[in-house]
């Protein structure tokens, strides 16, 4: 049985991509801290929604997906009640498996995983690392519940606060993107929604070619930029502006801040 304790967000879109994936709803339970929360995710989900302490007496696979600053008291809440041996798979930011490991039984195996809100349409990018305690086995089981809601690649868990920065946090970079694109379209006239559309439709167009042709982005990007053409007056500017000395300092930046968050 796999428990996700707060589920949210994040541990809403995990479990609904692995009832997705086929696992039963008696298979699962969950925990939240609203009751209006608990009422919403039973009736959508059919799952049984428990207390922290019984979800962690009774799942072999504890998944822990509260927000980092709420970590301390949640392992405080069940650390006691984590019968030795179970596996548990920390979702959060910034939090080191040695954090969660001194907060619990000696010897529990912990997985320290980031995903991104694809999780939702089984697209989402995962990196895991193990803890002190956790072997292959807990990597291949960490792995197999993250691999139906998208890609999942093994990491050493100093690059963790890295991979927040970069594939947890990644998605709202594009959507900025295309916020600000659509903008662009808005100032040249063009009506909102129509805007909207062309900019969705290019940006999934270039993330399909990216994923599929197996060509590096600098050639990609080539193909688009004709001599003496329209592109290159748009990279001109985005040069001239160091959008890409932007965009190193911005995911340095948020990497410093996951650093941040294990100690509160
Ligand atoms: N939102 C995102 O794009 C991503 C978030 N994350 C990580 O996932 C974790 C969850 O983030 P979100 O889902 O966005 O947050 P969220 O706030 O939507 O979900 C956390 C849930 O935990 C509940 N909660 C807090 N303490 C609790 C307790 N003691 N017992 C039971 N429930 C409790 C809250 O009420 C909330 O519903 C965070 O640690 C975050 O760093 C990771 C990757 C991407
Ligand atoms: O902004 C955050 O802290 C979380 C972690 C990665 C994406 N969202």
């Amino acid at each position: 049985m796999i428990a996700i304790l707060g589920a949210g967000k994040m541990g809403e879109a995990l479990l609904s991509g692995v009832l997705r994936a086929g696992r039963r709803p008696s298979d699962l339970v969950a925990t939240a801290r609203r009751e209006e929360r608990a009422t919403l995710l039973r009736e959508r989900y059919g799952i049984e929604i428990v207390s922290n302490a019984q979800a962690a007496a009774k799942a072999d696979t504890l998944v822990l997906a509260v927000k980092p600053q709420d970590m301390g008291a949640l392992l405080a809440e069940v650390g006691p009640h984590v019968p030795p041996g179970r596996l548990v798979i920390s979702m959060a930011a910034g939090i080191t498996t040695s954090f969660i490991e001194d907060r619990l039984p000696e010897g529990t195996p912990v997985v320290r995983v980031m995903s991104n809100t694809p999780v939702h349409v089984d697209e989402a990018m995962s990196v895991v690392s193990a803890g002190a305690h956790a072997d292959e086995t807990h990597l291949h089981m960490a792995e197999e519940l993250l691999t139906p809601v998208g890609k999942v690649l093994r990491i050493p868990e100093s690059l963790q606060d890295g991979a927040t920065a970069l594939s947890g946090s990644g998605p709202a970079y594009f959507y900025y993107l295309v916020e600000a694109m659509v903008d662009a379209g808005i100032l040249l006239g063009m009506p909102r929604a129509a805007a909207l559309e062309m900019v969705i439709q290019s940006a999934v167009g270039a993330a399909v070619m990216l994923r599929d042709s197996g060509e590096h982005p600098v050639l990609l990007r080539e193909g688009v930029t004709s001599p003496g053409g329209t592109t290159i007056a748009a990279i001109r500017e985005l040069e001239r502006h160091g959008v890409r000395a932007a965009v190193l300092e911005a995911i340095e930046a948020a990497r410093n801040r996951g650093r941040e968050l294990a100690s509160g």
